[in-house]
Parts: C-alpha cells; sequence; structure tokens
C-alpha cells in the first residue's frame, strides 16, 4: 500500500508538450498535474486527440516534455539518458498497446518468458512465473499456443502476462480495450483489477469506453490536452 509518506509512483507536474507540424507549433498538452498511486488503478479518459496518449509517453519515457517534471519514485525521469529509461522500461514499467505485441513465432509461454530474459531474472525462476502470469490471466490452457491460434481477446492477455512477468512497479496501457467486444474489454478490466489487487502493480491506462470507468480506483478527464475535473 502506498502511505502518504511514500508519495505517488508517478507524479506528472506542470506537463507541457508541443510538437512542431510543417512550421506550425501544435500545443498537444497544455499543463498536465497527475499522479498515479502504488497498487492502483488509474484511468485517463477523454476524445480522440485529446493528449492521452501522447501523456503515457511521456510518463514511460518514450518521449519527453517540452516544460515539466515526469517523477518516478520521486526521481526526474524526464531527465534520464536513453540508456537509463531502457533498463528502467525494462525492469520497472511493464506497456500494453493496442496493436498485442507478442512475437508471433513463440508460443505464449515463450512470449511471457521472453520479458523475464530481457529483464534479468534468473532462468530458475522462468517456470514458476510464467505459469503464475498466465494462470493470472486464465490462460493456462493456452500456454502452448502460438499468437495466431489465440483470439483477440486471448493475445491481449497474453501481452498482459508478457508485461506484468518480471514485476514491473507500473503498467502503463494505451486502449488496451479497444479492439475487443464489450464481454472480452470486461474480462481484461477484471483482469487488471486482479493485477492491481493480488500482484500490488500500479496501472495506469487509457480508455475512451464510459462502461469501464467505474473500475477505476481514479479516473482523469483529458479535454483539448488538459485535465478537468468528472
Ligand atoms: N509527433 C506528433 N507530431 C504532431 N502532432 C502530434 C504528434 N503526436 C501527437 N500529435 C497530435 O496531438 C494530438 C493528441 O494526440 P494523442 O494521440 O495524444 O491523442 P489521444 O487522446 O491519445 O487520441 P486517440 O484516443 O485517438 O489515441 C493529436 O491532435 C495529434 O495529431
Amino acid at each position: 500500500m502506498t502511505s502518504a509518506k511514500e508519495g505517488p509512483l508517478l507524479e506528472v507536474r506542470g506537463i507541457r508538450k508541443s510538437f512542431l507540424s510543417g512550421t506550425r507549433q501544435v500545443d498537444v498538452l497544455k499543463g498536465i498535474e497527475m499522479s498515479v498511486a502504488a497498487g492502483r488503478l488509474t484511468m485517463l479518459r477523454g476524445r480522440s486527440g485529446s493528449g492521452k496518449t501522447t501523456l503515457l509517453n511521456l510518463m514511460g519515457g518514450l518521449d519527453r516534455p517540452s516544460e515539466g517534471e515526469v517523477l518516478f519514485r520521486s526521481r526526474p525521469l524526464h531527465q534520464w539518458s536513453d540508456k537509463r529509461l531502457t533498463v528502467v522500461r525494462r525492469k520497472e514499467i511493464g506497456f500494453i498497446f493496442q496493436a498485442f505485441a507478442l512475437l508471433p513465432l513463440l508460443t505464449a509461454r515463450e512470449n511471457v518468458e521472453l520479458s523475464l530474459r530481457m529483464a534479468g531474472v534468473p532462468r530458475t525462476e522462468w517456470k514458476e512465473r510464467v505459469a503464475r502470469c498466465l494462470d493470472l490471466v486464465g490462460l493456462t490452457k493456452r500456454a502452448f499456443h502460438r499468437p495466431s491460434e489465440l483470439s483477440g481477446g486471448e493475445q491481449q492477455r497474453v501481452a498482459i502476462a508478457k508485461a506484468i512477468a518480471h514485476r514491473p512497479l507500473l503498467l502503463l496501457a494505451d486502449e488496451p480495450t479497444a479492439e475487443l467486444d464489450s464481454l472480452m474489454a470486461a474480462r481484461i478490466i477484471a483482469v487488471f483489477r486482479e493485477v492491481v489487487e493480488a500482484e500490488r502493480i500500479a496501472i495506469c491506462m487509457t480508455t475512451h469506453d464510459s462502461t469501464l470507468w467505474g473500475a477505476a480506483d481514479v479516473v482523469y478527464q483529458m479535454v483539448d490536452g488538459r485535465i478537468v475535473p468528472e
């Protein structure tokens, strides 16, 4: 659990982000303040183009802000070198994107194993951890299937297992249910709740699906590059 003393896992302070589109400057994020608490499910809601993906990318160090700070465990992630960010992303932050990031030639269990290998987890721990993660997402019976032999929802659940296998502190998910039907979307969110509660991993996800917001511990609403009250 996060105590007040511990502070938030991730803090976004006064973030602005602008892009150059030809000669024109586009201001996408216009002063964002938000935080993600350890072991909580946080959702960013907002219309297409409101800046959710841009913000999530900054939170994971995939891009840098034009102004402001991103503090990960009270440390300035936005100032770190690419090399340091790569290490942090391999070990402490997991990602799930809309397009399922699975390697097509590997089975579900091999895909999950890969993130343990990348994070430098000792080989002796792989078998148990892979089994635990596939069990958590309800796919023990599909362990030896390749992605092409799985449904979209099943592939997304393997992607979740892969993203949490190395026990990151934070999981960032960009529209993880966008390509799924409503039943499967609800199932993915149930898996997220299980991950938050059983593994104490913080999850921050974007979604414009109003049926999912009720499952969050905290919801931030984004409108045109700003966070506005619910
Ligand atoms: N690299 C870039 N260069 C120029 N403009 C960009 C760039 N990245 C994003 N934008 C613009 O920033 C705005 C916000 O994009 P973003 O993808 O963050 O929105 P979003 O809320 O995630 O939308 P969606 O729900 O459709 O994914 C859009 O108008 C987009 O065109």
